[in-house]
């Protein structure tokens, strides 16, 4: 019996496709740690990166640029006003912005910038699973984090399935499309909920894979801006399949970031035609 057509993969492919024929300006104002592998794989799916974060050029610059991603890994007082300027400027210039709220639960202080930049409206929110039900939590109820419960760093001790509630009610109190990351990736405006079956577990063994995949999306929503869960979603897969063919190559984790970049400058149609997996999960 013949295969019924892979949508997503299709899907997937176009989007990857205009990240290459565009090479979308994306500014990120990111942590340090997450800097290079970021830039680079902007580069490799075909995006031009710009890590530019000081304030006195925002004016000149963030007007200019297809997307934005806010990550606050490293945050400190002094991004904050830098943060914030550029996610106004593109929420009221309509340039899509994603938010990565890097160990929302370390501390009140970091807590408070990302609920203040949720407001800001970002189009898309990307965290692993234990970041999006601390910001969800917070976002609806305010209430004072459980410190025991929560990770104390930036690794999540929840799994994405876990989070697919949490993921619906921030995308309905924050109306961002929201993306948990984790064995099975997530999204969902709210009311649609799909999941990306694709990647290998050894990405989480190599630092700022997830930073560098909320990097990913803002590209892909640059260049198809009025389909922000779709892009997403694509650039989801796309990720989860460059991981899987570099894991192909791999011995471990470092070489696997090498291969990964590798194998996602290489995509190819008939790749993500065979590998995307995108199931409607609710
Ligand atoms: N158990 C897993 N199996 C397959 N892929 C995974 C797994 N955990 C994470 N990934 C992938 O690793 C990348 C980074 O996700 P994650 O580790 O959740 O982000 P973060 O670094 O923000 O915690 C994503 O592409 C995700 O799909
Ligand atoms: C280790 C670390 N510490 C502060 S930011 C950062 C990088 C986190 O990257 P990711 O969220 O992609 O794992
Ligand atoms: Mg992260």
């Amino acid at each position: 019996m013949e295969e019924p057509p892979n949508e997503w993969g299709k899907k997937a492919w176009e989007h990857l496709s205009l990240v290459r024929t565009h090479s979308p300006l994306i500014q990120c104002i990111t942590n340090f740690v997450s800097m290079d592998l970021m830039a680079n794989t902007l580069l490799s799916a075909g995006a031009s990166p710009a890590m530019l974060y000081s304030a006195e050029e925002l004016h000149h610059f963030t007007p200019r640029v297809s997307a934005l991603t806010v990550n606050i890994g490293t945050l400190t007082p002094s991004w904050l006003p830098a943060m914030n300027t550029a996610a106004q400027l593109c929420s009221s210039l309509s340039i899509p912005w994603v938010l990565d709220p890097v160990a929302v639960s370390a501390s009140p202080f970091r807590l408070n910038a990302c609920l203040e930049l949720v407001r800001l409206r970002p189009n898309v929110i990307r965290g692993n699973a234990s970041e999006i039900i601390a910001l969800s939590l917070a976002s609806s109820t305010q209430p004072a984090l459980n410190h025991d419960a929560a990770p104390k760093g930036v690794d999540s001790v929840h799994e994405s399935m876990d989070a697919i509630e949490a993921a619906k009610l921030l995308a309905q109190t924050s109306g961002a499309v929201v993306a948990v990351s984790g064995a099975t990736d997530i999204v969902t405006d709210g009311n649609r909920v799909f999941g990306a079956h694709n990647g290998v577990a050894m990405m989480q063994k190599i630092t700022a894979t997830g930073c560098s995949l909320t990097a990913l999306i803002a590209a892909f929503v640059a260049v198809d801006k009025s389909h922000a869960l779709d892009a997403a979603m694509s650039a989801l897969a796309v990720f989860g399949v460059a991981g899987e063919l570099g894991m192909k190559m791999a011995k471990g984790p470092a070489s696997l970031r090498l291969h990964l970049i590798d194998a996602l400058y290489g995509l190819d149609e008939a790749a993500l035609l065979s590998h995307v997996n995108v199931t409607t999960l609710c």
